[in-house]
């Protein structure tokens, strides 16, 4: 069994109260690990830590090439415990190795990508209106963040808020889901190991209305970049208000995915079932609102359910399964519960919507792929965020209908849509109204394009040249070569 402790100031530590949390295998139910299950007082301990470490430690002006060299380093880090993160990535969540291996790639990736970055901004020289000054601009980091990630994605999401947070010259408390910490805690150690400074990254466990909540409100945080639910954001954002913190939210998505008559049907359906099943569509991006144009509708069902029907479920770690199962008991219940709400509000069920009857998954959180017809923009199965391998159609006719539908949600994290008309390409690209608009494409992102969301679906962005903007303040400074006297009260 694993037991893991929480990383403050420098120093790995039992939660004050002594309390503890199992952690659960989505796969079977069993317990595979007991980690600290911190409180506010944990919180508290560890902002104080960052401040510290932020105000009088030598993070912020140690030189941006410094810490480069500690991310290159933390980079490779991961690269030489790429399998193992993976595995722990896969225990915890249940998504395929496979999956947690491509996820590994990348976050070694994003530690690169910003280290490159830390050293490449020297200021802008902007032109001063008045004779003998001179004006330039400089990025400074924004101070102590508190950094909430969720539970699909743990080390991804959490990567995409340390490396740049780390690259600006900020200091972090990172508070990963309660449900799936183990690779956040494993980073960590890699990141003590690399040879950060004590306080610079400190790593608390706890559930969110508690750990979640007091980096949310705490004055001496300055920015909360908070990854998971809308309504979650927007709580986070209440408390944020308190000293009117910066806040990044990167939330929840219901993104469409449009078919239109001319589309390559093939490939249009080979990522559909990638756009929805790939983590058992526990993905902000998945693309579970597929819709349809009338042409070729029945063909393109009937090749999705012929192509369904062959997902293979199963042990993330057994060869040839391609689909893992939902996080927890819980949210097993949530998925169902969207299942019945769409048979009752009229939707017709084509596929799944049980959960599989193999002997061997019965103690696991699996659901099987579910396939919904004949739905329609105001029911709930296609409005809002089912979060699990559930698929609704909608049939379409025009162009303007198919992206009116699409852009009346108020998610508006990613769509993607699939045609061969570039004139298409261009007008419906242009007319969607969502973070990230996939032409001939689905579910894709990578650390050099930003990411976020419109509408709801969150404020700021991260990854790219933004992703470590969001971490640094502009500061103007002006300065008089000449100063003379004004004279405007006498001498
Ligand atoms: N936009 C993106 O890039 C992106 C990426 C991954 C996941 N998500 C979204 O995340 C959601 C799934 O994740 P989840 O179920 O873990 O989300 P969640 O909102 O339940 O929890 C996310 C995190 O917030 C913490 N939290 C909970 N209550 C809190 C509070 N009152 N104050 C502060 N923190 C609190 C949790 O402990 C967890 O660490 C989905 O909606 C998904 O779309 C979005
Ligand atoms: C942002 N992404 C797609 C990596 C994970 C969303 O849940």
């Amino acid at each position: 069994m694993i037991r893991k402790p929480m990383y403050i100031d420098g120093s790995w530590q039992p939660a004050r109260s002594g309390a503890q949390r199992e952690i659960i295998n989505p796969f079977d139910g069993s317990i595979i690990a007991q980690v600290a299950e911190g409180a506010r007082e944990d919180a508290i301990d560890a902002i104080a830590a960052a401040r510290r470490a932020f105000d009088s430690g030598p993070w912020p002006g140690t030189p941006a090439v410094e810490r480069a060299r500690l991310l290159f380093r933390l980079a490779d880090l991961v690269d030489r415990e790429k399998e193992d993160l993976a595995r722990l990535e896969s225990l915890d969540t249940g998504k395929t190795v496979i999956e947690s291996r491509w996820d590994m790639d990348d976050i070694a990736g994003i530690f690169r990508y910003f280290a490159g970055l830390a050293d490449k901004d020297g200021g802008e020289v902007i032109a001063s209106p008045h004779p003998d000054t001179s004006s330039r601009l400089v990025r400074e980091p924004v101070g102590v963040c508190g950094q909430i990630s969720p539970w699909n994605y743990p080390l991804l999401q959490a990567s995409w808020k340390m490396a740049p947070a780390l690259a600006a010259g900020c200091t972090i408390v990172i508070k990963p889901s309660e449900i799936t910490p183990l690779t956040t805690i494993r980073i960590t150690e890699l990141a003590e190991e690399a040879g950060f400074p004590p306080g610079v990254v400190n790593t608390v466990l706890g559930p969110g209305a508690e750990v979640g909540a007091e980096l949310s409100e705490n004055h001496a945080v300055d920015l909360i970049s908070f990854t998971g639910g809308i309504a979650t954001g927007k709580t986070i954002m209440r408390a944020a208000a308190g000293n009117v913190k910066k806040v990044a939210l990167e939330l929840g998505g219901k993104n469409p995915n449009i078919v239109f008559d001319d589309a390559d049907l093939d490939l249009a359906v080979d990522h559909a079932l990638n756009g929805v099943f790939f983590h058992a569509g526990q993905i902000c991006s998945a693309g579970a609102r597929v819709m349809v144009q009338a042409g070729i509708h029945d063909r393109f069902v009937k090749a999705l359910t012929a192509r369904m029907q062959r997902i293979v479920l199963g042990s993330g770690f057994a060869d040839g399964v391609q689909m893992g199962p939902l996080i927890s008991a819980e949210h097993l219940a949530k998925v169902a519960g969207y299942v019945t709400i769409a048979r009752e509000e009229g939707a017709r069920l084509v596929l799944g919507g049980d959960r599989p009857d193999d002997p061997a998954l019965q103690n696991g959180f699996f659901y099987l792929p579910t396939l919904f017809t004949g739905c329609t923009n105001d029911m709930r199965i296609v409005q809002e965020e089912v979060f699990g391998p559930v698929i609704s159609v909608e049939r379409f006719d025009s162009e303007e209908e198919a992206v009116a539908r699409a852009n009346s949600t108020v998610y508006g994290l990613s769509a993607g849509f699939w045609t061969r008309d570039p004139d298409r390409m261009a007008r419906v690209s242009r007319a969607l109204r969502f973070g990230t608009v996939w032409i001939n494409d689905f579910n894709v992102y990578f650390v050099q394009a930003p990411w976020g969301g419109y509408r709801q679906s969150g404020l700021g962005r991260e990854l790219g040249r933004m992703g470590l903007d969001e971490y640094t303040e502009v500061k103007h400074i002006y300065q008089n070569h000449a100063p003379q006297p004004l004279g405007w009260f006498g001498k």
